[in-house]
């Protein structure tokens, strides 16, 4: 339904990939990032396609009509026709995170591959093609958006190829070889470190994005959904989920039974550690991820249980109600015990006449708590709504 209370070991990155260590957390990041990112890749692509295009012209003016001009125009054009491939396979699947780091890995290997062929083609240029090749290792870690480790393996392994062209097809020998070499390296430091940095960034700012979202829809002391986000999301989202697909919806009310008493015994940290308790108790008692456990007011409790009848709110509403009241809870050197009453109204989505009359589904259950106090306290009352 929501996210449980934000844990910190979700938010740690991998050293070496930038990547958070959490997988589940990684994957909502990516699925939150993926329309940046297949934009990102989108223009990226169409702009190295026009660069390769564009440097037709310069084979054409070195070459003439050589014997190799056919093959370079040939490399360039494969490369473009991958990125528009990949272009298209953006297009076909843009909700899919493998699809993406496969069109981007799939392009940056034709263009690295095309780049090797084309210095392979021209060897008499081995320091332009030198600069290209820098060019080149910022476009796979920085331009195109890939993973990290991805971006990393790929330009080390283009690099190499072009340290091994220049030492087969051009004169380069000895130092001017091992300095070439060296700087290609540098490059590859230097732009591994930036990549990384911006990975980081990203993963920071969502992480504190997340947190701080989480902080402004749960309760401080108790880690219960708070109302603001029971008004604002929680219960539209379970009611027109229930009345789109003709479900159940149940919500329990519970209230703790004379807890100014708790507060006046045991003082206000006495009260806060048995909310704590009460809190605990109703997330474990109930399913994580799909009912929601929200702090109404000050002793006061909400649970939204979607997809549940009359029957399995009020057996749950009896076996929270019983395990309380045989719990005693430590506070310093005391035992508390302390119960609770509640109020369970459910509506039937497929059976009813009146929906739109089950929006008033929390003002019953609190209706049906207020009897269960009236009649003594330590009990729960259940109404099915017409
Ligand atoms: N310790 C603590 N007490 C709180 C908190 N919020 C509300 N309270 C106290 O909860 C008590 C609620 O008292 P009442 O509304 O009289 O209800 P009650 O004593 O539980 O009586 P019944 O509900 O009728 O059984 C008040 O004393 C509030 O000060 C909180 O966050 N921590």
């Amino acid at each position: 339904m929501s996210p449980s209370p934000a844990r910190p070991e979700s938010w740690q990155l991998a050293p070496l990939s930038a990547e958070f260590r959490h997988a589940a957390t990684e994957r909502d990041f990516l699925a939150h990032q993926l329309a940046m990112t297949q934009g990102q890749l989108r223009i990226a692509l169409l702009f190295c396609s026009l660069f390769y295009l564009g440097f037709a012209v310069t084979d054409l003016a070195r070459q003439g009509a050589g014997e190799h001009t056919g093959a370079l125009l040939a490399a360039r054009a494969a490369v473009v026709l991958c990125a528009l491939g990949c272009l298209w396979l953006l297009r076909r699947y843009p909700s899919s995170i493998r699809v993406s780091r496969l069109a981007a890995s799939a392009a940056t290997s034709a263009g690295s591959a095309g780049f090797l062929l084309i210095a392979a083609l021209r060897p008499d240029e081995f320091l332009l093609h030198a600069i290209g090749m820098s060019i080149l290792v910022v476009v796979l870690y920085i331009y195109i958006p890939n993973r990290l480790l991805y971006a990393l393996a790929l330009a080390l392994a283009a690099t190499l190829g072009f340290v091994a062209l220049a030492w087969l097809r051009a004169p380069l020998r000895g130092a001017e070889l091992g300095t070439m070499a060296t700087l290609l390296l540098l490059a590859n430091v230097f732009c591994y470190v930036a990549a990384r940095r911006y990975q980081r960034l990203w993963r920071d700012e969502y992480s504190a994005r997340c947190v701080l979202r989480d902080q402004s829809i749960r309760d401080h002391l108790t880690g219960c959904y708070n109302r603001r986000h029971l008004h604002e999301q929680l219960l539209e989202n379970e009611l027109a989920r229930a009345q789109r697909y003709k479900l159940s919806l149940t919500v329990v009310m519970c209230d703790l039974d004379h807890f100014k008493a708790v507060n006046d015994q045991h003082g206000h940290h006495g009260g806060d550690a048995v909310l704590v308790k009460f809190a605990e108790l109703l997330r474990a008692m109930t399913r994580e991820g799909v009912d929601g456990v929200v702090r109404y007011g000050g002793e006061e409790f909400l649970l939204v249980l979607p997809e549940t009848d009359l029957r399995g709110g009020v057996l749950l509403a009896e076996r929270l109600r019983a395990t309380l009241a045989a719990s005693a809870i430590p506070h310093q050197l005391a035992l508390i015990r302390v119960t609770a009453s509640f109020g369970v109204a459910s509506a039937d989505f497929a059976s009813s006449a009146n929906p739109a009359a089950h929006h008033g589904i929390i003002a019953s259950a609190d209706n049906l708590l207020y009897a269960a106090k009236k009649a003594g306290r330590n009990q729960v009352r259940a109404l099915q709504l017409p």
